[in-house]
């Protein structure tokens, strides 16, 4: 396949720039995929010392504004978004 096909472009140009900022994305979606597991661990570390201490892994009220968070900065899907993140981080309830 050449690179036109591979890219969906018509024009050499254009499949040029397309496979540069796929590069980059990739390079992106890594780093992204770094902090989610990075954030997973620190909200490990919550969940158990609360569960510890004797409480609950969930704690609605702080989900709320986790939500509240993403859905301020990236709007509805970004709720969505959130939601992914917060089972991902500690399951589904
Ligand atoms: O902030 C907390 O209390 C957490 O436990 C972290 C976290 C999260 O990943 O953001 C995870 C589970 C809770 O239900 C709420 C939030």
């Amino acid at each position: 396949m050449t690179a036109i096909d591979v890219t969906g472009a018509h024009t050499p140009e254009a499949a040029g720039v397309i496979t540069g900022a796929r590069e980059r994305i990739d390079a992106l979606d890594d780093r992204i995929i770094g902090l989610i597991q990075e954030r997973t661990a620190v909200s490990a570390v919550i969940q158990e010392a609360r569960i510890t201490s004797g409480g609950r892994r969930v704690n609605l009220s702080r989900e709320m504004e986790v939500l509240g968070h993403y859905r301020d900065a990236l709007g509805r899907p970004g709720t969505a978004l959130a939601m992914t993140l917060l089972e991902l981080c500690r399951g589904r309830i």
